[in-house]
């Protein structure tokens, strides 16, 4: 395997159960909350990575990894990981330890991704799209029997959005007006990301730490009302989590010059408050200033051209071009909109 730097780029699998309780949110149910930590830490032993710290409210448990991050609900669980993890390889003790322990089925998968910085260093399944599709195509249950799998363009080759979805119901019911957003961030403005390295003399506690960077950057303005769990490493990367209410947000970040990434990702309501989105996303290129920034928005197709002026119309003030939008549909989660972005003087420049 060549020599290559921290991979930041995630690889994210939402997973959805169903059990004998029709509705267990409503019911007040903690469904696979009730999975033991013993349990999760096996799930993760498979993945390669560990958890740095928990939390939990009344309607989910959030997880900071050595890798990014887990949100367990009562019947779906979403697991974010990046470097060399083997994500794809939690599906199997997940459905176990669902069925088993809970006797819940799954009954929806999705996968996404960008573009690896460091391909040629991942490990199985991961060394391709081909691969993680091929391998989730054997993992899965066979009654998961809607599938698709797609790479969404960008007009850059190292900015594409790689996606995988299986559902075993066609009208697999899509939380109206519920958005889910990632962001991609690379080349990270250098002053910007020196903020999450650590002082070499600091005695303070990854945890404390963490909440030093989360209050200097700005990153505790992105949702004021979201309590934040956050972390710094050693000797430098920043991941939190937030949590409000039944949403929640999280935010990983690899400082090192030459493969500087960042990513933000949040689940909202489109009809919330109509300016939340562009307050979010303004926030993050203030506190990052990327060279090149991905969005990917996932919700009904309803919202398709509301969400990408929406996110357009956030951007380009604060000096940032569209230059690509690609639109798609997939089972299990409904639309895709991925859109990527550049700064408007780095094309004047290079002319
Ligand atoms: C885990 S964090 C955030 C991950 C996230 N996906 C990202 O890259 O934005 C990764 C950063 O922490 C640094 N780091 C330091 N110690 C680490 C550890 N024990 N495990 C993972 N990353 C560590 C890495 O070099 C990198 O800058």
């Amino acid at each position: 395997m060549e020599f290559s730097g921290f991979e930041g780029f995630e690889k994210r699998l939402e997973l959805h159960f169903f059990g004998d309780d029709p509705n267990p949110t409503i019911n007040h149910q903690l469904g696979l909350r009730k999975l033991e930590f013993e349990s999760i830490q096996q799930i993760l032993q498979a993945v390669q990575c560990t958890v740095v710290s928990a939390v939990g409210n009344s309607y989910f448990d959030a997880y900071v990894l050595s890798e990014s991050s887990l949100f367990v609900y009562p019947t779906k669980i979403i697991i974010k990981t990046c470097g060399t993890t083997q994500l794809l390889k939690s599906i199997i003790p997940l459905i176990y330890f669902a069925n088993t322990h809970l006797n819940f089925t799954l009954s929806s998968v999705s996968y996404t991704r960008g573009s690896f910085i460091f391909p040629n260093s991942q490990p199985f399944p991961h060394t391709s799209f081909n691969e993680e599709v091929s391998y989730l195509e054997n993992t899965i249950p066979s009654n998961l029997c809607f599938r698709k799998a797609s790479i969404m363009p960008s007009k850059s080759s190292s900015h594409s959005w790689h996606v995988f979805t299986a559902t075993q119901n066609p009208h697999h019911h899509i939380p109206y007006e519920q958005y889910t957003m990632e962001i991609c961030m690379t080349e990270l403005d250098p002053i910007l990301a020196g903020k999450f390295f650590r002082r070499p003399d600091e005695e303070k506690s990854g945890n404390s730490s963490g909440n030093q960077m989360t209050e200097l950057t700005g990153i505790n303005e992105i949702n004021k009302e979201a309590f934040i769990c956050d972390f710094a490493f050693d000797p430098c990367g920043y991941s939190m989590n937030g949590m409000d209410g039944e949403c929640y947000s999280t935010i990983h970040v690899t400082p090192e010059d030459g493969y500087s990434y960042a990513s933000f990702e949040c689940v909202g309501s489109i009809s919330d408050n109509d300016d939340n989105i562009v307050h979010m996303l303004r926030k993050v290129v203030q506190i990052f200033r990327p060279g090149t920034m991905s969005v990917s928005i996932t919700t009904c197709s309803e919202y398709n051209n509301e969400v990408w002026r929406k996110v357009t119309g956030a951007l380009e003030p604060l000096g940032l071009k569209c230059r690509s939008c690609a639109m798609d549909q997939f089972p299990a989660i409904g639309s895709v909109v991925f859109q990527t972005f550049t700064p408007r003087r780095r094309k004047n420049a290079s002319k």
